[in-house]
């Protein structure tokens, strides 16, 4: 099959599937499945404005028949409900289910609906925001590492994914097993991403808030680091300290919150803290903060 004669079927475009369906139509047939942006999009397309790739990049995605070769996730994660809503699109046995998801523990549901299909499991380097309807930000770093879940499964479709997006321009790495990658990614959005979501702090304005601030980030990510550690993913505290220095100015979660959006705290900190009492590792501040966030859900709700 040449690359001309693939499919791809994006599920929830919204900041990071934009700047991939941008990639990707480049060089492939892809159809998007929109929400609330829908009749802007059908309208007018996306346009990206990408401190990588440039700016008033415009895709406009159109609608195209079965069977898919790929159905890539870039919705936000909220467990229990999206096996089900994607099942038709998904070919048993044929199509390739990629998840650029953030979050840790949040594959086996789509192994359990589709035991035929191979599941990528992928930590995305993208950061990106939602302007008005169908116009999209991009800033700094663009990397995928992919994998497949689980990691004992063969590589052959995991490589395939990785060639076609390395064919758009995309940063895409293969890893056999890629859990220690979103453990590290998961350093970044355990931390920021709440801390940022219950302060409704810029992740500057966190640091400039108190003397203890900055470290207080470092120990949640520590603590997250203690966790991989027990699932036999070593992190060295001079990775942690890298993923600390690194600037996240407004982390998704935050932007959710703005935006009145549902929030991924299931996958980002509950899973997280689960896995830490299955394994007895002290989690008390991921602990606080799930319970905090909790709270902060039940009162702000969310539209999705
Ligand atoms: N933003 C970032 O900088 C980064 C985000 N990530 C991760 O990438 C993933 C995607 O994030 P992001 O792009 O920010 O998310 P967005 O909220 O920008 O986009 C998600 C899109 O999915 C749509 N969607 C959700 N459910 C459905 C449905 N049932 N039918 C159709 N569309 C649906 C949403 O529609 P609606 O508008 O109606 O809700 C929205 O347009 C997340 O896991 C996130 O944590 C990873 C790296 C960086
Ligand atoms: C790394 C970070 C914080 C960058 O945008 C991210 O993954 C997110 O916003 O969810």
């Amino acid at each position: 099959m040449t690359s001309q004669e693939r499919k791809v079927l994006f599920f929830g475009v919204g900041s990071v599937g934009s700047v991939y369906l941008y990639l990707l139509s480049k060089i492939v047939s892809t159809t998007a499945v929109c929400r609330s942006n829908y009749d802007v999009v059908k309208e007018r397309g996306f346009t990206i404005n990408s401190t990588v790739f440039g700016d008033g990049l415009h895709v406009a995605p159109h609608v195209d028949p079965h069977p898919f070769d790929y159905v890539i996730l870039t919705c936000k994660v909220v467990p229990g409900i999206y096996p089900k809503i994607i099942k038709p699109v998904i070919t048993p046995g044929h199509t390739v289910i990629a998840l650029l998801q953030n979050g840790i523990g949040i594959e086996e549901e789509y192994a359990t609906a589709f035991p035929e299909n191979p599941i990528l499991t992928v930590a995305t380097y993208c950061a990106t925001a939602l302007g008005p309807p169908g116009v999209v930000t991009h800033k700094e770093v663009e990397k995928l590492e992919v994998g497949s879940y689980p990691s004992s499964a063969p590589n052959t479709r995991a490589q395939a994914f990785i060639s076609l997006m390395q064919s758009t321009g995309a940063t895409a790495t293969l890893f056999d097993d890629v859990q220690v990658k979103r453990w590290y990614k998961l350093l970044l959005n355990s931390s920021w991403n709440l801390i940022c979501a219950l302060t409704l702090s810029l992740d500057v304005q966190f640091m400039q808030s108190s003397d203890g601030a900055t470290d207080f980030v470092l120990d949640v990510m520590l603590e997250t680091r203690d966790i991989a550690k027990a699932y036999g993913y070593e992190i060295a505290t001079e990775e942690v300290k890298a993923q600390w220095e690194r600037a996240t100015e407004e982390p998704s979660m935050l932007q959710d919150l703005k935006a009145g959006r549902k929030r991924e705290v299931e996958a980002i900190v509950g899973n997280v803290v689960r896995m830490a009492r299955a394994k007895c590792v002290a989690c008390g501040t991921l602990d606080t903060i799930y319970l905090l966030m909790k709270a902060l859900d039940a009162r702000m709700g969310g539209n999705k």
